[in-house]
């Protein structure tokens, strides 16, 4: 049986589809949301935690990475895998939207970025090689392209200058990767909102060839229906049988948009962050549980729930833990909104495969619409 790296389709609806990704460290069905594990951990998760909640595939930040514990290190270590003892896939971001992102002092020309470590202020430089070479450090499964991500709005033309920066970053970063079996490099299409600017990206992309592509560039603050117009005018472009990556993508809503418009995959920090502030996803939107409703109720956070906190515990509980600023608060929090995050996923999934993508859609709407329980 092959381990060559490939996604392989499983059924369409519309322009949704369910498949599986074949990896160098096994398989993971389609659509998939990849919970994100910064630093090298999923925060307040234990990887046993995070793969009961149903995660197939995890994101590892190479910015936080490389400042500490350094890639060289993770290497002599054994790579990402063993240093965080999660054997499945891991997809590792290039750095340069987190050293753009976090504001870190930053000087960026047209053969990489130079800045500051947020951590001693130890200047670092990132190119695409050094990008790409940090990746392969760290064994990862999914190495991204060192890319821009322009803030919106922008010009066209400055958008246009851009995404053409980092197309000659893409082929510079595809140079420099190291093909290995069951490994693989996504290009990352930019063009900000423009269609016209999107499909000369997902030429330059494709003429080099990856193993798959992520839709760079959105989730900047373009709000959901830029997002989608723009989703709308790129996806078709990409090749039907590669994967494709919306990157730092979203809210359930915009995951379940997203899917209907043919994504496969999607990280976002809104889960766990939403976990270490009381902030719970539910069928029915979202919970503040600091808030003083809850302090007697108990009910679980959701009724359809698997979670621990949910199998074991009460709303009140939860809300107790949060006014008591105790650590067992995010970490309870954290499964069950990734729980949520996996169930809606594994929701989307079933429905593409028995055709009723549709009626799924409409009922996950109008239940994120209704009142709490
Ligand atoms: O073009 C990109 N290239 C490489 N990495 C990215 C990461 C990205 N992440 C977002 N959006 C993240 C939005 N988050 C939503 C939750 O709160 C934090 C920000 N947009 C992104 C675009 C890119
Ligand atoms: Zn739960």
């Amino acid at each position: 049986m092959s381990t060559a790296f490939r996604w392989t389709g499983q059924a369409r609806f519309g322009r949704a589809r369910a498949g599986h990704l074949h990896t160098a460290h096994g398989m993971v069905p389609t659509p998939t949301f990849m919970p994100v594990g910064t630093a090298g951990t999923v925060k307040a998760m234990t990887m046993d935690a995070v793969r009961a909640t149903g995660a197939g595939i995890v994101l590892g930040n190479t910015y936080h990475l490389m400042l500490r514990p350094g890639a060289e290190r993770v290497r002599a270590l054994g790579g990402l895998h063993r240093f965080m003892d999660w054997p499945g896939p891991i997809l590792t971001d290039s750095g340069g939207f987190q050293v753009m992102s976090l504001g870190a002092l930053r000087k960026l020309d047209q053969d990489g970025v130079t800045f500051s470590s947020h951590i001693d202020g130890a200047k670092h430089r990132l190119t695409p090689e050094r990008s790409t070479h940090i990746q392969h450090a760290l064994d990862a499964t999914i190495t991204m392209c060192f890319d821009e991500c322009p803030a919106l709005p922008a010009p066209p033309e400055t958008i246009a200058q851009s995404m053409r920066l980092s197309m000659r970053w893409a082929a510079r970063c595809r140079a420099a990767f190291v093909p290995r079996q069951g490994y693989a490099q996504y290009g990352i299409i930019q063009g900000g909102t423009e269609p016209d600017l999107r499909a000369e990206s997902v030429r330059a992309l494709t003429d080099i060839g990856f193993e798959g592509y992520a839709i760079g560039g959105l989730a900047v603050g373009e709000g959901q229906e830029l997002m989608f117009a723009t989703l709308d005018a790129t996806v078709p472009l990409i090749p039907d049988d590669s994967p494709r990556y919306l990157m730092g993508v979203g809210t359930p809503d915009d995951l379940l948009g997203a899917v209907e418009r043919g994504v496969d995959m999607f990280d976002c920090v809104m889960p766990t962050r939403a976990g270490r502030t009381a902030r719970a996803y539910t069928e029915r939107g979202t919970l503040n549980l600091r808030n003083a409703r809850h302090a007697g109720d108990t009910r679980p956070i959701s009724p359809h729930c698997d979670c621990l906190a949910c199998a074991r515990h009460s709303r009140a509980y939860l809300h107790h833990l949060f006014r008591a600023n105790e650590i067992l608060g995010p970490m309870l929090l954290t499964w069950h909104n990734l729980a949520y995050y996996q169930r809606l996923m594994r929701g989307l999934r079933a429905a593409i495969i028995d055709g009723s993508l549709d009626v799924h859609a409409a009922w996950l709407r109008a239940q994120w619409a209704m009142e709490d329980w």
